[in-house]
């Protein structure tokens, strides 16, 4: 299968390099706390949650949602994860990955893949599809959150990432959700004249189920399903 297309969502994100993020080699001697990393983080961070929130929007418009913010709080928290997959001898052996599969137990996930080498596969069809890293383009990763917020309409994306034998891979994971002391469960909008396919709790109680829970392909989804 082809990999899935880039869209070019205006504007200039301030792309990370690993370089601008780790400092110089010869700064990170010198200078424990390089000076660039915290703005250069902090203006990534502040643009990729703008994006977020531009994309959410697009998907309230697109499901009917009147009420565009019901989906756009899911931009109100970000963390970001730095992945480091260092070479690795027995890449070739099927069970040795860099992250085992999953889908993000959020809102929206943007990752930056900033090494060349690929290494994120989506599951599609039961198989596992590369998605080619492209300098400066974001993947969009519909987390586990949307799923229960469209009632199912748009899934959660199950990948992985694979290691490789001979180059190192580094990649930014930013992920948003929304914020303590709200609901998370199908929109009405979403839901229509059908049943609710998921559980509404509290994002409390969501966060202690997905630190309680493997880190095991949708295990997620299936402990909010409604049998
Ligand atoms: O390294 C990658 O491409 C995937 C990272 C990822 O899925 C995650 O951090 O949740
Ligand atoms: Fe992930």
């Amino acid at each position: 299968m082809a990999d899935p297309k880039p869209r070019n969502l205006g504007g200039s994100l301030p792309v990370p390099n690993v370089q601008d993020l780790a400092g110089r080699p010869d700064e990170l001697t010198l200078t424990p706390n390089p000076s660039t990393f915290k703005n250069c983080l902090e203006n990534y961070s502040a643009e990729v949650q703008r994006v977020a929130g531009e994309l959410l929007g697009a998907m309230a418009e697109n499901l009917g949602v009147r009420d565009h913010s019901d989906m756009t709080r899911l931009a109100a928290s970000q963390s970001v994860r730095m992945n480091y997959y260092p070479p690795c001898p027995e890449a070739h052996v099927d069970s040795v990955l860099g992250l085992s599969p999953h889908s993000d137990a959020v809102g929206l996930t943007l990752l930056l893949q900033v090494s060349k080498v690929p290494g994120l596969q989506i599951r599609r069809k039961g198989g596992w599809v590369p998605v080619t890293p492209l300098p400066g383009a974001l993947v969009v990763n519909v987390g586990d959150v949307i799923e229960v917020f469209t009632n199912g309409k748009y899934r959660s994306v199950e990948h992985r990432a694979v290691v490789n034998a001979r180059h190192e891979r580094m990649s930014i994971a930013t992920f948003h959700s929304g914020k303590f002391g709200t609901m998370y469960g199908p929109l009405e909008e979403a839901v229509g004249d059908k049943e609710p396919r998921y559980r509404s709790i509290s994002v409390e109680e969501y966060v202690k189920l997905v630190v309680s829970s493997k880190l095991d392909g949708k295990n997620i989804m299936d402990a909010m399903k409604i049998d």
